[in-house]
């Protein structure tokens, strides 16, 4: 068995998706990650497209890559336009990447109704433009667009479209699911049919709008295709391309083909936050291998078994593509998930102790009362350690007051708070405002306690979150605000519930800068 090897559309196909645009310095970025990750193939853009795309080329040829090779992507000639006069054809030889790529038409439909020429028309293009490349530069890949979708409507005619790139001498001939409308069983079929008649090594390149884009990748592998086509994260056109974070880990750890080093599948999840990161797009928690819920365990009958033998509720080690196992807290949790959790607190407990039990109950109280403690790690350390005796009181708010004030319809309002605190025995009375109420509480807590503990400065709000619990028979809705902060190392989440928002907030506040001191003491 040959390796399979990893083409990324990241740059190209992934730009496609909504909401998604790279800078170009982001690209050249880009492009060195995925050559540390060990990708092969690296489609770089459409340089017929863009000037972006243009300079890109030109960028990444100064840039030394490991060991990847760029590609450009185009289409094949336009009709009734000799190929040497082709813009895009020249565009693409113009940007001299290690390898081109282009798409050519495969369904007899498409032939019709978007280009509207002759079948043997369409032929000729597919031949003359490959033909053409072959001869003027390197590697030249041909992606047979919308093949599966061709070869159900006319498999005669989609062969031949095959037949006349082979015939051009490329090197690769991808089979496009461009609708992604292809179930994998349909792809085992059909590939099946196309290698007793084609000779050229065959790729697969899958789109995700029937949620089978990496299924139908997998299963191209396993009849035999040599070359992958994805995106990381799966960003791309409508639903997307098969994620390459999902194909890797599968095709190395399962299918045991190997793709890229073991060193280099570790940094799988770094490589996608990166991505993420990049594009402005908040990862997907719920993403398979790399996301943050991919190996986290709330049931307590699940996490019980975990702590015994991980392999009982995990598909897989979670190291080998960078991530790791979570226990979380939640009213659906056992002994062991306190357990769990006590062990990566570093806290001193035995699941026979009362108090196992006694933080338990707690747990499942509070969360009865609008709490949630799988966002709030640090709340519940702090609920943990109240529990054993083990936690400081670093300062006793004795008060707090919020005055909002309009004063006029078209004055913006002001917000002002006043805090008491008592630390050691001194008592501080502070005042400041904020550009809401719950800012300005949070500025005078600030005010108040930097003065005793000055590393509390370091601590920043990332993010607020704010909802409103309905209320239940004959009591009041009730708000729960859970807070993420962070400083230069670490970032942790607080919560707080109150049926007075400011409440709410005040003891989430309060929990992060109290978390912060806990950790600068140990
Ligand atoms: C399956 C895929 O993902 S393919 C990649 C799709 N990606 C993109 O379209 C992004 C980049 N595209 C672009 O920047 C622009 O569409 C361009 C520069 C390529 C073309 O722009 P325009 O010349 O203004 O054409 P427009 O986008 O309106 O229409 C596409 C043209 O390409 C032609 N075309 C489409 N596919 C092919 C093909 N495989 N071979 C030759 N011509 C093709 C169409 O017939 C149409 O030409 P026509 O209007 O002369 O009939
Ligand atoms: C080539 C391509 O992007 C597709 O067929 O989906």
């Amino acid at each position: 068995m040959g390796r399979v090897k990893l083409y990324d559309t990241t740059l190209r196909d992934g730009t496609q998706a909504e909401d998604i645009s790279l800078l170009l310095e982001d690209k050249i970025r880009i492009a060195h990650k995925l050559d540390e990750l060990g990708i092969q193939y690296i489609e770089g853009g459409w340089p017929g497209s863009n000037p972006k795309d243009v300079a890109f080329f030109k960028e990444i040829s100064r840039e030394k890559l490991r060991q990847a090779k760029v590609a450009a992507f185009g289409s094949t000639r336009r009709a009734r336009v000799a190929v040497e006069k082709d813009n895009n054809i020249k565009t693409l030889l113009a940007a001299e990447p290690d390898v081109i790529t282009i798409f050519g038409k495969t369904w007899d439909f498409h032939v019709r109704e978007a280009l509207r020429i002759s079948l043997e028309e369409n032929l000729e293009l597919i031949f003359d433009s490959l033909d053409f490349l072959k001869r003027h530069s390197g590697e030249v890949f041909y992606d047979a667009e919308h093949f599966f979708d061709g070869y159900k409507a006319n498999p005669e005619y989609a062969v031949k479209t095959l037949q006349a790139a082979q015939q051009a001498g490329v090197d690769c001939i991808i089979l496009c699911d461009t609708n992604g409308g292809t179930l994998p069983f349909e792809v085992a079929r059909i590939i099946g049919d196309v290698q007793t008649r084609i000779s050229t090594p065959l790729g697969i390149h899958s789109h995700n709008d029937s949620e089978c884009a990496v299924a139908n990748a997998l299963q191209a592998v396993e009849m035999g295709v040599v070359q992958v086509q994805g995106t990381i994260n799966g960003f791309g056109e409508r639903c997307g391309n098969a994620n390459l974070c999902s194909i890797i880990p599968s095709l190395q750890l399962k299918m045991k083909r190997e793709c890229v080093s073991d060193d280099q599948l570790r940094n799988l999840q770094d490589v996608s936050r990166y991505v993420y990161e990049l594009a402005n797009i908040p990862p997907d928690k719920r993403q398979a291998f790399v996301g943050s819920s991919a190996f986290a365990h709330k049931g307590g009958v699940h996490v019980s078994a975990i702590e015994r033998n991980p392999e009982t509720y995990e598909h897989m080690r979670p190291e080998l593509v960078g991530n790791r196992t979570r226990v979380l807290i939640s009213d659906l949790s056992g002994r062991s998930n306190v357990m769990a959790k006590a062990k990566e607190f570093n806290l001193d407990l035995d699941s026979r102790d009362p108090v196992t039990l006694e933080i338990l109950d707690n747990i499942k109280e509070m969360e009865n009362r609008g709490y949630q403690f799988e966002g709030a790690d640090a709340s519940f350390e702090l609920l943990m350690k109240k529990a054993l005796g083990s936690h400081r009181k670093f300062f006793q708010i004795i008060g707090f007051r919020v005055l909002d004030e309009k004063r006029g319809e078209d004055q913006r309002p002001t917000s002002e708070a006043t805090i008491k605190v008592k630390v050691g025995g001194k008592v501080e009375h502070t005042a400041a405002e904020g550009s809401g109420p719950v800012n300005a509480l949070d500025n005078a807590i600030r005010k108040a306690l930097e003065k005793f503990y000055p590393k509390l400065k370091e601590v920043k709000l990332l993010d607020y979150k704010v909802r409103v619990l309905p209320a239940g028979q004959g009591t009041a809705s009730s708000t729960r605000v859970l807070i993420e902060s962070g400083d230069r190392h670490n970032r942790w989440g607080t919560v707080g519930v109150s049926d007075n928002i400011i409440d709410a907030s005040y003891i989430a506040l309060i929990d992060s800068l109290d978390y912060k001191l806990h950790k600068l003491e140990e």
